[in-house]
């Protein structure tokens, strides 16, 4: 397992990065690593995020000096969603079998979590997003079919797609996570448009389901201070809370996004007019 560590950023000093630095601080380049765990630990709202991809065998998730405890989930929840093949997590002896699209919400406490591939040539990719957690909350899979869908958006505006809410208060509860999975329909590019923030509650977003040629330009920083990032498939990007997120790309995609902080009121969102954007 590996964990990179990320700290978190004053807007006023985002102004002055490049390129490079900004990607350094912002984008996690490699979230799937076959045959590992790979982990990035973000101080803003002490998230975990990354990607477990087992292969031929299956992979165990261990602690870190950087988690503090004996065992990861001694003091956090976790958020996984399945983005490739079909795949098993298996949580303190109990088997979930979890394929594309399905999101397991794993609580406080549990001691061993282990992933497993159906199929080593066709592997699983875990898209996993933890928080730290007060309490116990049950164990929870939800499927695709069974999480609050909402219809956003007009053709018009080239933003049609549909969110799902997957982890989210009265459908699965959880300390602080709040995660789902929005997917734009064909043609349709924009993302999160009228932007928003939250300075509530970061946010972190997993892009994925865009061809290997195709890119979406993330858009980031304060309202007025916007800067973006060009994001391949299957690479995660980081939104502080003072920070706008939203997205154009050159091809439909699809993306999962996850909340911690202090507040799990998914409405709870400065609009920003378009004209106050910089
Ligand atoms: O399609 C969207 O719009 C989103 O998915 C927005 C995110 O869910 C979000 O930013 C929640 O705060
Ligand atoms: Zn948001």
């Amino acid at each position: 397992m590996t964990i990179d560590i990320r700290q978190a950023i004053h807007p006023a000093d985002m102004v002055g990065y490049d390129t490079e630095v900004l990607r350094e601080n912002f984008l996690i380049e490699e979230v799937f690593v076959p045959g590992e765990i790979a982990l990035t630990y973000w101080h803003t709202d002490r998230l975990v995020i990354g990607g477990a991809t087992p292969t031929s065998a299956p992979l165990k998730l261990e602690t870190d000096k950087a988690i503090g405890q004996k065992t990861f989930l001694a003091r956090r929840e976790l958020g996984i969603c399945n983005v490739g093949g079909p795949g098993k997590v298996t949580c303190d002896g109990k088997t979930f079998q979890v394929n594309l699209r399905d999101m397991l919400y794993v609580g406080m406490g549990t001691v061993d979590v282990t992933f497993a591939s159906d199929d080593a040539a066709n592997p699983a990719k875990f898209y996993l997003l933890s928080t730290p957690a007060h309490a116990t909350h049950p164990t929870v899979l939800v499927r695709e079919a069974d999480a609050n869908a909402l219809e956003l958006g007009t053709q018009e505006q080239a933003n049609t797609r549909t969110l799902r809410q997957y982890i989210i208060p009265g459908r699965v509860d959880s300390c602080q996570l709040v995660m789902g999975l929005t997917t734009l329909k064909p043609g349709n590019i924009w993302n999160t448009m009228p932007a928003h923030v939250h300075d509530r509650r970061c946010e972190a977003y997993l892009y994925f389901g865009l061809p290997d040629d195709a890119r979406v330009f993330h858009m980031m920083g304060e309202p007025q201070e916007t800067r973006h990032l060009v994001v391949a498939n299957e690479q995660a990007i980081l939104s502080p809370g003072w920070s706008i997120h939203s997205g154009v790309g050159t091809k439909a995609y699809s993306f999962i996004w996850a909340m911690g902080g202090d507040n799990q009121d998914f409405t709870d969102m400065d609009m920003v007019a378009m004209g106050d954007l910089r």
